[in-house]
């Protein structure tokens, strides 16, 4: 499923052009990428031995960091071009995060962590508007398939690290953003949840048409995907000793 502009176009859901990045202080540059895209509902398994930029990169797509050269563009929308407000409501609508260790607010209970992502952005709320759904409803909908409906209303301090990263899926789907991003998000299952989880993960990106972009170490879990990317392989930067392993 590829998002169309007005003119019919397909729009990648990520396009990484001439993309430059070096952390401060650091003695040579992280990345350098001359081309990278993933395809609207297109499903991304990104590998690369640890400390190879696979964050980095996904820091870059969030538009968290932004590169000292070359562009890095999310759902035809080139980042560095937004100011730091404007692209901190692009993300809140666009871009659906699962990161590694989750990044919950402890106090607040699974539930308001998962409609937060509602609460910062209208976008959201508002393709599910057109869906006839509220927020609540998803919240519950997304609780009952990742087996979270008992534990809504506990905090979230209050969870099991499996349970934790269910909510923070939850919290990335809700109101259907065009593009998910996950770091690593089965490393603190067992395996029938492993399973489950990435199961969801796909069908809930296909129903809403959703690119999925998703580091993992775990290759089993790669034939799921229609690509399998190595950073090392498309990254200048990356020292030939990466680019082998
Ligand atoms: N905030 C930061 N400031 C400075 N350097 C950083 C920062 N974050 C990462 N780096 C450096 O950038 C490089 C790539 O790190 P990154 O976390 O992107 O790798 P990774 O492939 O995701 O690793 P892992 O698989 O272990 O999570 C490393 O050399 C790391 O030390």
């Amino acid at each position: 499923m590829q998002r169309q502009t007005a003119a019919g176009r397909d729009v990648p859901a990520v396009a990484v052009a001439a993309m430059r990045y070096r952390w401060p202080g650091a003695a040579r540059d992280c990345l350098a990428i001359e081309q990278f895209a993933v395809g609207g509902g297109e499903r991304v398994f990104l590998r690369g031995p640890s400390g190879s930029g696979k964050t980095t990169l996904l820091s870059l797509v969030g538009g968290v960091i932004l590169p000292q050269a070359g562009t890095v563009s999310v759902a035809g929308q080139p980042l560095a071009r937004l100011s730091a407000g404007v692209r901190d409501r692009f993300r809140a609508d666009h871009v659906g995060f699962v990161f590694q260790l989750f990044n919950l607010l402890p106090y607040l209970s699974a539930r308001d962590n998962i409609l937060l992502a509602c609460r910062f952005s209208a976008a959201r709320r508002a393709r599910l508007a057109v869906r006839g759904t509220s927020a609540e409803a998803e919240a519950q909908r997304l609780a009952s398939r990742l087996e979270l409906g008992d534990v809504l209303h506990r905090s979230a301090a209050e969870l099991s690290v499996g349970q934790q990263q269910r909510v923070a899926a939850a919290r990335a789907l809700i109101g259907r953003p065009g593009l998910i991003v996950a770091d690593e998000p089965t490393s603190a299952l067992d395996a029938d949840r492993q399973q489950a989880f990435i199961d969801l993960l796909l069908d809930e990106c296909a129903e809403a048409g959703a690119a999925l972009l998703f580091v993992s170490h775990d290759l089993r879990l790669a034939r799921h995907f229609d690509r399998i990317v190595d950073l090392a392989q498309i990254n200048q930067a990356a020292v030939s000793g990466e680019a082998a392993a």
